[in-house]
């Protein structure tokens, strides 16, 4: 372990570093539940894998057996989120519901994301954004997998957002890049670059971050800044400059019934009241945390952009035809070209000004393709079964023990006796699992390559 961080929680901690991390145990494991589909409860009662309630939000569960989770099929069905149990306790604690509008910042991978997008049960709006490029892709993917149907997800600087959105969220999550310290126990890399240099610079980051999303934020509205990471100076000491450099700003007290309260004068600028804020150590059943929930003072609605309002649009006739057959539901939902695409708005309008880098508005329907002669036909789009599968007027449902379910998700072809020729839905036990075209008995896989399980 890091000499540095090992002296400082000795110094810090009643009772020293042992006393907050414990020798014995792996490091902490847990699955989050996605509660766009299915209760907590209706989990907890049948999950397929041994899992334990954890103390930190809701839907959280300790994995109680070792590897499988990320594979199984109700993974692919994204029915849970694999996330580090500490982790779930930022997203819960920003309140969200359903209707707002709420921003993620730094989004990827997603885990915060899915519950966030779960809390609005697809009523509001969720943006989604992350800084690196790469990242933004698996969030994307993982939003798809998650069925968050009212998410827009950007690839965006905090600063050109806030311009975009000035006033605009109800609530935000700063779930800040850190120095990681939490993650020192899984991943060997994060100790192999601890450095009070990277403490530093991650600091500097943080309060740039959150005087961004203060400016993107309503009067009234409510701020949840996180880090997986115990330096005082990333946490105590990035709220306490942000609270005396924003005055229309107040630390509400998390309430949280799990962890420790803050360090008191742990560095220049941790002058805040630090029973406020919490943090999770290892000792607490997590591999570690740190929360802290602000308000802006002042009450008002949320500002609207004044310009670079997504207009619904009419969707080509193909596109048309294919939705009234197959998601007859889905008919009056707000719709929107993108080229050749076809996008399912959120219900809630959509604002995307100036120039933002946008990788997805609400959810890909799919897109016309030329077809023989002159005429196109509509493609759908994996995306389009994750979000509204079970609304799908044509369905393959399997159990889970049905050997189809594995060949599926192996890319494979499977039998579907009796099946209506075309499109169709994919489910496993109810959960959508993409869509294949039927036709003589059986299903042709379009199960997105990059998905597979190909152990
Ligand atoms: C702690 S992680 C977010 C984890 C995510 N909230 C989750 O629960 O899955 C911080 C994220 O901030 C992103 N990031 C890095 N530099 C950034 C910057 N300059 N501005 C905003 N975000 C940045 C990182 O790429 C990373 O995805």
């Amino acid at each position: 372990m890091d000499a540095l961080f090992i002296e400082r929680c000795d110094r810090l901690l009643p009772g020293g570093y042992r006393a907050f991390f414990p020798p014995a145990g792996a490091p902490f494991r847990g699955v989050t539940v996605n509660t766009l589909r299915l209760p907590t409860e209706a989990f907890g009662a049948h999950a397929p894998f041994r899992v334990e309630k954890s103390p930190f939000c809701p839907a959280g569960f300790y994995l109680l057996e070792e590897g499988g989770a990320g594979l199984h099929p109700y993974h692919h069905a994204g029915v849970y989120y694999v996330q580090e149990p500490s982790a779930s306790a930022p997203a819960a604690l920003l309140g969200v519901r359903p209707g707002e509008r709420v921003l993620d910042l730094c989004a990827a991978p997603g885990g915060k994301t899915a519950q966030l997008g779960a809390a609005l049960q697809g009523k509001g709006l969720l943006v989604a954004n992350e800084f690196v490029s790469k990242r933004a892709a698996v969030l994307l993917s993982n939003i798809e997998r998650m069925g968050i149907a009212n998410a827009v997800v950007t690839n965006e600087s905090a600063e050109r957002l806030a311009e975009a959105f000035p006033g605009y969220f109800d609530r935000i999550l700063v779930d800040a890049p850190c120095s990681g310290e939490g993650m020192f126990r899984k991943e060997p890399e994060a100790l192999r670059q601890h450095s009070q240099r990277l403490i530093d610079s991650c600091a500097a980051l943080q309060r740039e971050l959150l005087a961004s999303a203060a400016a993107a934020l309503r009067p009234g509205g409510v701020l949840v800044y996180s880090t997986c990471t115990f330096s005082p100076e990333e946490n105590e000491g990035t709220v306490g400059a942000f609270l005396r450099e924003h005055l229309d700003f107040v630390l509400e007290d998390t309430s949280a019934q799990f962890g420790c309260p803050g360090h008191a004068s742990c560095c220049g600028e941790g002058l805040i009241e630090v029973e406020k804020v919490r943090r999770i150590y290892p000792v607490h059943g997590g591999e570690g945390q740190f929360m802290a929930r602000l308000r802006k003072v002042g009450e008002g609605a949320a500002l609207v952009p004044g310009r670079g309002r997504l207009a619904p649009e009419k969707l080509p006739r193909e596109a048309q035809r294919f939705l009234e057959s197959s998601f007859p539901e889905l008919c009056g939902a707000p719709a929107a070209r993108h080229g050749a695409r076809a996008l399912l708005l959120p219900w809630e309008p959509v604002f995307l000004p100036k120039n933002l880098r946008v990788l997805r508005a609400g959810v890909l329907a799919g897109e016309l393709v030329p077809g023989r002669g002159r005429d196109a036909r509509f493609e759908p789009h994996h995306s389009l079964y994750m979000a509204f599968g079970g609304k799908c007027a044509n369905r393959l449902e399997l159990p889970v023990l049905d050997a189809r379910v594995a060949a599926w998700l192996r890319g494979e072809q499977i039998a579907a006796p009796g099946q209506a020729a075309g499109y169709a839905a994919v489910t496993v036990d109810g959960f959508p699992l993409g869509f294949g075209k039927a036709g003589g008995g059986s299903l042709k896989n379009h199960y997105p390559k990059g998905l597979r399980n190909l152990k």
